[in-house]
C-alpha cells in the first residue's frame, strides 16, 4: 500500500514546521483560530479563522478533526483531505496527537505518522527566540511529557537537537526516495 499522507507530530518547537519544508511534499494547509504571528501568511501557514467560524464547520460535520490545544482552535476541514483520497502525490500535515490519530484511523496503512523529537532545553530556547512570552512558553512545554511519550505510536521519530539539521536533510532525501518509490513499508522503523 503506497503511502498519501505524511503526518508530523511532536512537541512545540520540537522542529515539525522546519522538516516539513525540508521533506519538500505539497502541504496540507490547516485552520486555526489562534491569531497569526509576526511574518505568517493567511493560506501559507494556516487558514486564521474565527472560532465560531471553526465550531460552525465542525457542527455541520465538515471537519475531519478538531481540537483544542493550549486555548486555540485547530482543525482539518474534510474538504482539504479529498485530495488524498482522490490520490496524487503524497501531501504532508502537521497535527497534535489527537489529530494524527484521527487521520491514522481514516487512512491506515496510507499514513506515515513521523514522529519529531527535541531536547526539551532546545525547544525553551527556540521559544524563547520565536518570542512567546515566559507564561507561553511554560504552557506550550506543560505537555511536553506526554507528546514526547505519545510518540511511541509513531512509524519513525526524528531526532531533531540543535545541530542535527544535516542528519535531519539526509534522513528527509530517504524518506522522500521511498515515498517516490511507494515503498512506505521500508520507512517504518525507529530512526531516534
Ligand atoms: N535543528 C534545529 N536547530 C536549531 N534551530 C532549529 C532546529 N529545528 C528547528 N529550529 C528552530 O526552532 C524554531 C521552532 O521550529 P519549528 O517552527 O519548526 O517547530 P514546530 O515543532 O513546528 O513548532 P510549533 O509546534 O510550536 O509550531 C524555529 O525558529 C526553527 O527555526
Ligand atoms: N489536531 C490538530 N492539531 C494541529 C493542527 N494544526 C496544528 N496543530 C497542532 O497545534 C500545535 C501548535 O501550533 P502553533 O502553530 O500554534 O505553534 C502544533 O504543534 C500542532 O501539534 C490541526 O489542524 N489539527
Amino acid at each position: 500500500m503506497s503511502i498519501s499522507l505524511v503526518v508530523l507530530q511532536g512537541p512545540s518547537a520540537s522542529g515539525k514546521s522546519t522538516i516539513q519544508s525540508r521533506l519538500g511534499l505539497p502541504r496540507i494547509v490547516t485552520w486555526t483560530s489562534r491569531p497569526p504571528r509576526e511574518g505568517e501568511v493567511d493560506g501559507t501557514d494556516y487558514f486564521f479563522k474565527s472560532r465560531s467560524e471553526m465550531e460552525l464547520l465542525y457542527e455541520r460535520e465538515q471537519m475531519v478533526e478538531m481540537t483544542e490545544y493550549h486555548g486555540n482552535l485547530y482543525g482539518t476541514p474534510l474538504q482539504l483531505i479529498e485530495d488524498i483520497v482522490r490520490g496524487g502525490l503524497p501531501r504532508s500535515v502537521i497535527l497534535d496527537k489527537a489529530g494524527a490519530g484521527r487521520l491514522r484511523e481514516l487512512f491506515r496503512d496510507r499514513t506515515l505518522l513521523i514522529g519529531v523529537k527535541s531536547d526539551q532545553e532546545d525547544c525553551r530556547r527556540r521559544l524563547a527566540s520565536r518570542g512567546h512570552s515566559p507564561e507561553e512558553i511554560r504552557t506550550r512545554l506543560s505537555s511536553y511529557d506526554d507528546e514526547i511519550a505519545a510518540l511511541a505510536v509513531c512509524d519513525l521519530i526524528l531526532n531533531n537537537t540543535d545541530g542535527n539539521l544535516n542528519k535531519i536533510d539526509l534522513l528527509a532525501d530517504f524518506i522522500r526516495e521511498g515515498l517516490r518509490k511507494g515503498d512506505g513499508a521500508s520507512l517504518r522503523s525507529d530512526n531516534a
